[in-house]
């Protein structure tokens, strides 16, 4: 590999660098290996630039970045570097699976990419999903940290799912992941977007420029005439079908709104819901075997995803009444005197309104919430999710989630100035304890925020913990 086969139309590069033989490219210096070409980026704490000593040293024998540098290798200066990187990116790991699926949207990426997998699994593909829960696929199971991981290491996952035979991928694009270009370069041939609410305020300016950073999906990644399924029930639903249509994608529109596939009705039935959809037509009757009204809206953007890519409708609704939540999405992890006990991945304001809404119909007795907020993330949602609990559960116990690089006090302070009379109870596993302890017949309770994760980033270190287990370990102790 020769590096303007790296860097085709991105960079204007002398005649004699582009002839240098490269081995393939990182984005980190402590990643380097010899023969890589380094792309030193401009970053949000600090500036690769001031790594290139070290990725030289490391082995780097090109560098590519934004501005002008010196050094004993040739340096490239590209318009784009992030750019340029996630394009690079994709001729190092050439292989792709056929179908990919980007599916975009502040809530429900993760189990739309996970029910895509499934129903696409039952239709006898060989799928994957990758995500914020990792890489799902029939021979992986990796735990995930990025909800879009950064360009070298998604298409270096990429280019493994499809040596090992996967056909159909469904991926989450994150706002971090599209405004970074961490897509460029992956082969997108159909789109999803669930919808938009606050999220993400620390980073994106305004809610304007997050939603515009959504629809780069549509407007920038897609090719034309790829399908874009569209939740068709919210505020933001207009402004996303209009872009796809402008960008002459295939629209299909899903939801009690929606024209491909219409909810007609739904019903709570026990832990799961029944529902009547439209496709086509054609009326089915089905149950979700799931909790929570959004599982629904979900269900429906995989299902439109996989009959768009030409899977066949009767099948893909059979396979909706076997779907199972992704881990940590509302589910159901156990109970005390017959209270359940949910843990839920809400870490942001509309999150945690519906996965309670979804809850209150099962509480004969109380409402019962435990959570808190990520440290060095938007600050202002503290209060609002404060403001939720408050309004939508009977008791709220505010505690720890990954405090990173903050006093865990300060944010659970924000957040209990929003909900007076809320019990404030640093210690994760404690507050479970305190909670499951209290638990009488007819509760529920929801333990959210953290969903699968298995760590809490606290300061640097991330410290072993799991809701799962500190839930078991609590109802272990209060079996009776
Ligand atoms: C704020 C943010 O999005 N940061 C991402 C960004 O990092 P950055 O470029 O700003 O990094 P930086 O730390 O300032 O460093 C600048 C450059 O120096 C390099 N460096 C740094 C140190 C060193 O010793 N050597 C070296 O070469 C870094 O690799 C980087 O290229 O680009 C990196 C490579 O793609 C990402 O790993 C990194 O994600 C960080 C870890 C992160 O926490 N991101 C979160 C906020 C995130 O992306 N979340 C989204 C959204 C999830 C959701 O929807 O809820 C996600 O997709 O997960
Ligand atoms: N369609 C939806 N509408 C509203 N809330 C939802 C929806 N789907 C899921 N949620 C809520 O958001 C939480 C996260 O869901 P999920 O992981 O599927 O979304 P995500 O978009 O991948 O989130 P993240 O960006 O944090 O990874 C769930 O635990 C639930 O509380
Ligand atoms: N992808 C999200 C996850 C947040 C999860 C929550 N537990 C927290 O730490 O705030 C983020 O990185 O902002
Ligand atoms: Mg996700």
């Amino acid at each position: 590999m020769k590096l303007r086969d790296l860097l085709r139309g991105e960079a204007a590069i002398d005649p004699q660098a582009a002839e240098l033989a490269v081995a393939g490219v990182a984005v980190d210096s402590r990643a380097v290996k010899p023969g890589d070409v380094f792309f030193a980026l401009g970053g949000h704490k600090t500036d690769g630039a001031r790594f290139i000593e070290a990725a030289v040293k490391a082995g780097a024998v090109a560098v590519v970045t934004g501005h002008p540098h010196t050094a004993s290798v040739p340096v490239v200066v590209a318009d784009d570097p992030r750019r340029a990187l996630a394009l690079a990116a994709a001729v190092v790991y050439p292989r792709q699976p056929r179908t990919i699926a980007a599916v975009t949207g502040t809530s429900g990426k993760t189990s739309v990419a996970a029910f895509t997998r499934q129903v696409w699994d039952s239709l006898g593909h060989n799928a994957a999903s990758l995500g914020t829960i990792g890489i799902v696929s029939r021979h992986r199971n990796v735990y995930g940290s990025l909800t879009t991981p950064d360009p070298v290491a998604l298409h270096r996952a990429i280019d493994e799912l499809a040596g090992d035979g996967v056909t159909h991928l469904a991926l989450e694009a994150s706002s971090h992941g599209l405004d970074q270009h961490r897509l460029d370069g992956v082969r997108i041939t159909a789109t999803a977007f669930t919808n938009l609410s606050r999220d993400h305020m620390d980073y994106h300016p305004t809610v304007e420029h997050y939603l515009a950073t959504k629809l780069r999906l549509f407007t920038d990644l897609a090719p034309e005439g790829a399908p874009a399924v569209i939740a068709a029930d919210h505020e933001h639903s207009a402004t996303v079908i209009a872009a796809a249509r402008t960008h002459k994608l295939n629209v299909m529109t899903v939801g009690r709104q929606g024209e491909g596939i219409r909810l007609v009705e739904a019903a709570i039935d026990g832990f799961g819901q029944r529902m009547t959809v439209e496709h086509r037509g054609q009326n089915w009757r089905l149950r979700l075997p799931l909790v929570g009204e959004f599982q629904i809206e979900n269900a429906l953007v995989a299902a439109g995803l996989v009959i768009s890519t030409g899977g066949d409708a009767a099948q893909a609704f059979a396979a909706l009444e076997h779907l199972e939540g992704a881990k940590g999405r509302l589910e159901l992890v156990g109970d005390r005197f017959g209270a359940p006990v949910f843990v839920d991945y809400a870490h942001k304001p509309d999150a945690l309104v519906k996965a309670l809404e979804a809850l209150r119909p099962y509480a004969k007795g109380r409402l019962v919430v435990v959570f808190g907020a990520g440290g060095d993330r938007d600050a202002g949602k503290r209060p609002l999710m404060g403001e939720i609990a408050a309004r939508h559960a009977d008791t709220v116990i505010v505690t720890d989630d990954n405090p990173r690089s903050e006093d865990p006090a300060a944010i659970r302070a924000a957040i209990l100035e929003a909900a007076p009379g809320a019990q404030n109870i640093g210690d994760r596993a404690e507050a479970i304890r305190t909670a499951v302890a209290a638990l009488a017949p007819g509760d529920v309770l929801l333990i959210a925020g953290k969903g699968h994760e298995i760590g809490q980033i606290v300061g640097d270190k991330v410290l072993p913990f799991s809701d799962h287990e500190a839930a078991a370990a609590a109802l272990a102790e209060h079996a009776t």
